[in-house]
């Protein structure tokens, strides 16, 4: 049977068995590329959901169809110069050709075939040109050398008004582009036991797994997937997955294992964990306790699993049901508000969302961000902490309210930071992700003093 693409006007014959695959999954690839873009869902649930409702991939097939489409995103910056329409056409291959060009992806004979549909020949290579890992610019340079008639920068892999709404000045700007075109490896927590014992559990169970010169309950998976519910240490609780970015929140914060802390916008509660464990790393007696409140309630239901999972006693839940206190005023030792944000220090890990969203997941959301952190405030003790967090890296959802709140709120003063991984000194720190390979985070801590 001779395989043909199913969206172009040129219709493209395969007739090598590797021409026939690579054409599949180009059909399939570009089905779900449009879907992300027509029904503007994330690329994660849209592939998800695809195969669940078509069981007949295997691991490969899946690997190769994941790999390639979250690639498309991470590199859409130069390729939408390139592949302009929406049809399967030879602009669509030359894209798909690229990509595996630019992320080394080791299925040679399929994109062999892409390059084929494009009319496209091998003229270049990113391997044979640079003798170390290919950098950002060795990328583009490649990209341009096979375009000619297109300009390309390194900047183009991040959209234009992510540039107006972050602070350039604080940072190197190609390192920042270098390390959002690549994927961060897995990073996890240890719990109920040291990072060390963790690591060997895993080896055990033929998971590579090593300790983080930075923090001695993290633990570093690497790039490979893994199913976490064939993994022993993962069912009993040992192990949590948590992004080695995020992970910094709960070290700042640094509860006390006697604490009582205010978890305010836990969502599913990754960073409750984090407090109740090192809480109890302290002292398993387990004096202290989380409250973790969301305004979903489906996520705390997780929560509740996952403390479950752990064998974590002391943390509870309380909803949040409206604008008042779902909490007792006055009463905390610590107060944490991890607040709904643009997610722009996520875009390693779902790099369509960088094309699907606009400015305005940036501009939106300050006025609630300052409206929570205030109300959430209300519930620290005097000389207690509140520490204010997002996944953004800008300082509209970052400075700026924590400026408003500190003029609104006089009796709160910011505290000095030491940032873990670059032990720079700061009152506001950004985690890039550049700083450690993670994903990008913003904290804040002040404390009341009156
Ligand atoms: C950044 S996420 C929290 C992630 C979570 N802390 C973790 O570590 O996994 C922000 C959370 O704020 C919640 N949220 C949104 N609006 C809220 C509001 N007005 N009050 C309280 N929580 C809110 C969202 O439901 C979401 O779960």
């Amino acid at each position: 049977m001779v395989e043909s693409s199913t969206s172009s006007a040129n219709v493209f014959q395969a007739q090598s068995s590797a021409q026939k695959r690579a054409l599949s999954y180009s059909n399939t690839i570009h089905q779900l590329f449009n879907s992300v873009f027509e029904q503007e869902m994330p690329a994660d649930r849209i592939v998800g959901e695809y195969f669940r409702a078509n069981k007949k991939h295997g691991s490969k097939d899946r690997r190769v169809i994941r790999e390639s489409l979250f690639a498309l995103f991470r590199w859409w910056g130069w390729l939408k110069k390139v592949h302009t329409s929406t049809e399967q056409d030879e602009s669509w291959f030359a894209a798909l050709a690229m990509v595996a060009e630019l992320e080394q992806h080791n299925w040679d004979q399929f994109s062999e075939a892409w390059r084929e549909f494009a009319n496209q020949s091998n003229q270049y290579s990113i391997v044979s040109s640079t003798k170390t890992m290919p950098t950002v610019v060795d990328k583009c340079q490649y990209v341009q050398q096979s375009f000619t008639d297109i300009e390309f920068n390194p900047r183009d892999l991040l959209p234009i008004w992510f540039w107006d709404i972050t602070d350039i000045n604080a940072i190197d700007e190609l390192a920042l582009i270098e390390a959002m075109s690549s994927r961060p490896p897995i990073w996890g927590r240890a719990q109920k036991c040291t990072a060390q014992q963790l690591c060997a559990q895993l080896q055990s169970e033929s998971i590579d797994a090593s300790t983080s010169e930075f923090f001695s309950d993290t633990v570093n998976l690497g790039h490979k997937s893994i199913n976490l519910n064939g993994i022993k240490a993962y069912l009993n609780g040992q192990l949590e997955i948590q992004d080695l970015g995020s992970q910094v929140i709960g070290q700042i914060c640094a509860p006390l294992s006697d604490d009582n802390w205010w978890d305010t916008c836990s969502g599913a509660g990754g960073k409750s964990l984090q407090l109740r464990s090192l809480m109890l790393t302290q002292d398993d007696k387990g004096l202290g306790s989380i409250t973790a409140s969301d305004i979903r309630r489906k996520p705390l239901a997780e929560l509740a699993k996952r403390a479950k999972r752990a064998g974590f006693k002391g943390i509870s839940t309380s909803p949040w049901k409206d604008e008042s206190l779902p909490v007792a005023a006055e009463s905390f030792d610590g107060v944490l508000v991890d607040a709904p944000c643009s997610c722009t220090g996520t875009w390693r890990r779902n790099p369509d969302m960088r094309w699907l969203d606009d400015v305005s997941v940036v501009n939106d959301k300050q006025a609630l961000q300052l409206d929570i952190l205030s109300r959430s405030a209300k519930a620290v003790k005097l000389d207690g902490q509140l520490v204010y967090a997002t996944c953004s890296l800008s300082p509209v959802e970052n400075e700026q309210v924590v400026k408003q709140f500190l003029c609104l709120h006089p009796h709160f003063t910011l505290q000095q930071l030491s940032h873990p991984f670059t032990g720079r000194a700061a009152t506001m720190l950004t985690v890039w992700p550049q700083d450690a390979d993670t994903d990008g985070m913003f904290v804040a801590k002040m404390r009341r003093v009156s």
